[in-house]
C-alpha cells in the first residue's frame, strides 16, 4: 500500500476511519498523534514568522483545542512566549490531558472575556475546532473568531481554519481567515472549494508520520487536479486532425458570447470553428475574428447542415430562452453529437431534462445547477459535491460545478477538483471561454472526463496567469493568449 498521493482528498468520515486505522492497527495513540500535530505545527509557525516571540493560543473544547494546548507545551519549551485561551471547559480523553500537561507546565488558562488584559502577540493560532465542527460557532465563538479576524495579527489554524466545514467547503456561521493552515494526516476535500479560499491562506499538510497501512481500507473521495495540457502535435498535420467545433447561440444582442467561445476553441486547439448565430451578429463575428465561419440562422433547416460538418458543439453560449433558441437547441441535441452545454443551454434543459447518450460535460455555476436540480442556491453550495455528483448521475452527463474550487464530477462518482482561479475571473465571459475549451478538447479527441478536467485547469490557470497583472478588471479575452500558452505546455514564468 503506497503512501496517499498530495492530490487525495478525504470526507471527515474518512479521517475519523483512518484515524482509527493508526490507533487500533498500528497502535499510535492519540495522544501521540496529538503531540506530534502540535510538533509539527510549531515547526511550521517558525518558518512562516520566525521573528515571533509571543503566540495566543485559542483552544476550542475538543482534540483541535488539544492540539493547541500541546502547541503551547512545546512552544513554552522553545522559550516563547504563550497565553492560552480557552472557549470552554475541555472535554474528555485526549484533549483534557492536553490541557493538564499545559497547566503542569505552568501555564495558565484565560477566559475568553479576559482576552483585553492579555499582551499583543505576534501569532494568533486557531485551535478553536476542526473536522469536529458540526455547527455555526455559538455567538461567544463567534464573537472571538471575529476578534481573532481583526485583530490585524498572523493566524495560524490548526487542521482547518474554525468555522468552515472540512467536508463540504462550507461555513455556517463566522469562520477563521488564516494566513496559514497546517492541516494533519490527510488532506480533505472542504479546504479546496466554496468559502475555503478565502479562509485558509497558504495551506501544508503534516502527514505526522501516520503510515500508509492507516489508508489501506480508506479511498480518498476526491483529487485535486492535475497541471496538464495536451501532447505536441505530429509535424505532418492538417486543421482537419483537430476537429470541428460548432458554436450555437448567440441570441438578440449576445454575440460576444459566442465570439469568446469560439475563439476560445480556435486558441484550445480546433481545426475549425464555425458559429451557428442570428443573422444580424454574422458581419461583426467575421470582422471581429475572421478565423471564426459565422453563419446566421433562422431554425432547424439551416443549422443541419452546419450540425452534419460538425465533430462537437458547443451550445449555450448567450443562447437565451426564446422561440428560436428553443428551436436550435432540440435540434442540436437530437443531432447526438459531443457537446458541451452551458448558460441558457442549461436553463432550457432543467425546463426540458434528458439524459445524454453522446459525450456530454454540462458547466452550470452554482445558480443553474440550482434550476437542474430544482433546490436553492444555498442547498447547492451546502454541498456542492453531493450536486456535482448528482447531476452527473442523472444526467449521465460530466459535470462542471463552477465557483471558487470548481467541480469535476462523472457519472461513476469520480471528482476532481480545480486548485487554480481567482476571484477576477468572476466577470461576464468566462464562462464561454471554458465552455469553448472543454468544446475545442472533445473536438481533438479528448473523452468528456478528460476534456472537462483539462478544460478546467487550463481555463483557470490561464485565469492565474492574466491575473499576475491584477484580478480587478480581467476581461476573459486577456486569458485567450496565456491559454494558448498553456495549451502547449510553454514554461511560462509564474510556474512554480
Ligand atoms: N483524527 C486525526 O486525524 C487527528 C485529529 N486531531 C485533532 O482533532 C481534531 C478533531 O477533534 P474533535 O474533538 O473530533 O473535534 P473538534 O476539536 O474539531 O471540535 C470540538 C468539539 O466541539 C463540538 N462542536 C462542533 N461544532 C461546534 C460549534 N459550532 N460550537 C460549539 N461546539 C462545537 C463538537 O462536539 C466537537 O467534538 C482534528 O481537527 C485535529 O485538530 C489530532 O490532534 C491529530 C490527528
Ligand atoms: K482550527
Amino acid at each position: 500500500m503506497s503512501a496517499p498521493s498530495p492530490r487525495d482528498l478525504y470526507t471527515v468520515d474518512d479521517m475519523r476511519r483512518i484515524d482509527r486505522a493508526a490507533l487500533d492497527a498500528l497502535g499510535i495513540s492519540g495522544s501521540e498523534l496529538m503531540r506530534r500535530a502540535a510538533s509539527d505545527a510549531l515547526r511550521s509557525l517558525h518558518r512562516r514568522w520566525p521573528q515571533a516571540r509571543r503566540l495566543r493560543v485559542h483552544c476550542g473544547p475538543g482534540n483541535n483545542g488539544g492540539d493547541g494546548f500541546l502547541l503551547g507545551v512545546l512552544a513554552r519549551e522553545a522559550g516563547l512566549q504563550v497565553d492560552v485561551v480557552a472557549l470552554a471547559d475541555t472535554s474528555s480523553g485526549d484533549a483534557a490531558s492536553a490541557r493538564a500537561a499545559w497547566v503542569d507546565a505552568g501555564g495558565a488558562v484565560h477566559a475568553v472575556d479576559a482576552l483585553h488584559e492579555l499582551p499583543e502577540p505576534d501569532v494568533q493560532v486557531d485551535a478553536l475546532y476542526g473536522i469536529g465542527l458540526n455547527r455555526a460557532p455559538e455567538p461567544t465563538a463567534a464573537a472571538l473568531i471575529e476578534r481573532i479576524n481583526g485583530a490585524g495579527v498572523p493566524v495560524l489554524a490548526l487542521d482547518v481554519p474554525s468555522g468552515l466545514d472540512a467536508d463540504s467547503g462550507h461555513c455556517p456561521g463566522a469562520v477563521i481567515r488564516a494566513d496559514l493552515t497546517v492541516t494533519f494526516i490527510a488532506d480533505k476535500r472542504g479546504l479546496h472549494t466554496g468559502r475555503a479560499a478565502d479562509c485558509t491562506g497558504v495551506l501544508e499538510l503534516a502527514t505526522l508520520g501516520v503510515p500508509a497501512d492507516a489508508f489501506a481500507q480508506v479511498a480518498p473521495d476526491a483529487h485535486l487536479l492535475v497541471a496538464d495540457s495536451l501532447p505536441p502535435r505530429r509535424r505532418h498535420a492538417n486543421k482537419g486532425n483537430y476537429g470541428h467545433v460548432l458554436v450555437i447561440g448567440g441570441g438578440k444582442g449576445m454575440a460576444g458570447a459566442v465570439h469568446l467561445a469560439g475563439e476560445a476553441a480556435l486558441r484550445a486547439g480546433a481545426g475549425l470553428v464555425s458559429v451557428a448565430t442570428r443573422v444580424e451578429h454574422v458581419g461583426a463575428l467575421n470582422a471581429a475574428r475572421p478565423e471564426l465561419m459565422a453563419h446566421g440562422v433562422d431554425g432547424p433547416q439551416t443549422l443541419q447542415p452546419l450540425l452534419e460538418r460538425a465533430d462537437t458543439l458547443a451550445l449555450g453560449p448567450g443562447l437565451g430562452q426564446s422561440a428560436w433558441s428553443h428551436a436550435l437547441w432540440l435540434t442540436a441535441l437530437d443531432s447526438r453529437k459531443p457537446l458541451v452545454l452551458d448558460a441558457d443551454g442549461l436553463n432550457l434543459l432543467a425546463k426540458e431534462p434528458r439524459r445524454f447518450t453522446a459525450p456530454a460535460v454540462l458547466t452550470p455555476h452554482p445558480g443553474e445547477a440550482a434550476r437542474l436540480l430544482g433546490r436553492s442556491v444555498g442547498a447547492v453550495e451546502r454541498d456542492r459535491f453531493a450536486a456535482a455528483r448528482e447531476l452527473a448521475v442523472r444526467f449521465d452527463a460530466v459535470v462542471v460545478l463552477k465557483g471558487a474550487g470548481s467541480l469535476v464530477a462523472d457519472p461513476n462518482g469520480r471528482l476532481d477538483v480545480c486548485p487554480w482561479g481567482n476571484p477576477g475571473m468572476a466577470s461576464g465571459g468566462m464562462g464561454d471561454l471554458l465552455t469553448g475549451i472543454v468544446a475545442a478538447l472533445l473536438a481533438q479527441g479528448c473523452d468528456a472526463w478528460r476534456a472537462a478536467r483539462l478544460g478546467v485547469g487550463l481555463h483557470a490557470r490561464a485565469g492565474d496567469l492574466a491575473a499576475c497583472e491584477g484580478e480587478r478588471g480581467l476581461l476573459a479575452s486577456d486569458l485567450l493568449l496565456p491559454l494558448r500558452r498553456l495549451g502547449n505546455a510553454v514554461p511560462c514564468e509564474t510556474d512554480e
